[in-house]
């Protein structure tokens, strides 16, 4: 078991050490780093890690780094560090930022580039992954052994997919949760109680979502057998469909792998 420091406390990082503690990695074995002193006492106390508002001693314990501060801040915090970073394996999970200015902020080329999502809190999320090519494949397994925990790994060949990645499965959880809000919203408009309209919708999420993993049949035939001809569903997806909804989506979630590219070319020279 390595020693990881989280340099960045928040909502990523805290699925990804759910992830990890749940799965059995010691909690005395990760550190996080965080200037705030309040989410620090909520991570000690959640999982029982060590904690520190101090980014360089948490690297300097560590042997594996993970970088999980928001896209803006990467460079100085990167920059920081570069003392502290040696034969530590990096693994960034920073929307944007591409491995080549990692590489150069903290003076590492043993970088991992990862697009995780945030039911990794639950272990229901999965990564993408991209490394560069002085990885080795025990330092792959050990990013793997971490992002296990959190769900599923999927390794890419190249890392303009991370683009892709961030805008389906990155980003992917709140396009979901927007339509159980509009499902909520409507169930209220049609006389059901908040409290009603939201279980229904929730646990229609969840049976929908047990059903894309677990049937043999794709996404196209678990809607067609809950569409009969003239029926309610029939009505409701016609109105998407007219609606532009296949469209939308896809203009959505190109929006967000070109949002993707843009943090990169900002944020990296
Ligand atoms: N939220 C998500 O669904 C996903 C986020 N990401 C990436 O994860 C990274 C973190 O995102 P979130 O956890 O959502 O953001 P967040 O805002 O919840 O967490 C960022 C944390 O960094 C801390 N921080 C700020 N300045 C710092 C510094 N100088 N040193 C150490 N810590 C500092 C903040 O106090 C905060 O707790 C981002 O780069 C984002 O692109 C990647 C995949 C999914
Ligand atoms: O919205 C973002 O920029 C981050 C990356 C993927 C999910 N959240």
């Amino acid at each position: 078991m390595k020693k990881i420091a989280f340099i960045g406390g928040g909502n990523m990082a805290a699925s990804l050490i759910g992830g990890l503690v749940s799965n059995g990695w010691t909690a005395e074995y990760i550190i996080v780093s965080d200037p705030s002193v309040e989410r620090l006492a909520y991570l000690q106390h959640t999982f029982g890690i060590q904690t520190t508002q101090d980014n360089s001693a948490a690297a300097a314990y560590a042997e594996v780094i993970v970088l999980a501060v928001k896209p803006q801040v990467m460079q100085s915090v990167c920059m920081s560090l570069s003392e502290q970073v040696g034969s530590q394996l990096i693994i960034s999970i920073a929307a944007g930022i591409p491995c080549s200015a990692i590489s150069q902020w903290l003076g590492s080329q043993t970088v991992i580039r990862c697009m995780p999502n945030t039911p990794a809190l639950i272990g229901a999320g999965i990564s993408g992954l991209f490394a560069t090519a002085v990885v080795t494949a025990e330092q792959k397994q050990l990013a793997e052994r971490i992002l296990q925990g959190a769900g599923k790994v999927s390794w890419l060949t190249q890392e303009v997919q991370i683009d892709a990645v961030t805008a389906i499965s990155g980003s992917g959880p709140a396009y979901f949760f927007l339509l159980v809000e509009a499902m909520i919203a409507s169930g209220e408009q049609l006389g059901l109680s908040r409290a009603v309209a939201t279980e229904l919708a929730q646990q229609t999420a969840l049976g929908a979502a047990k059903m894309l993993v677990q049937s043999p049949h794709d996404a196209a035939t678990l809607r067609q057998q809950v569409t009969s001809p003239q029926g309610t569903t029939e009505a409701a997806i016609k109105t998407f469909l007219n609606g532009g909804f296949m469209a939308l989506a896809e203009q959505a979630i190109t929006a967000a792998a070109t949002r993707s590219q843009e943090l990169a070319q900002q944020l990296s020279q």
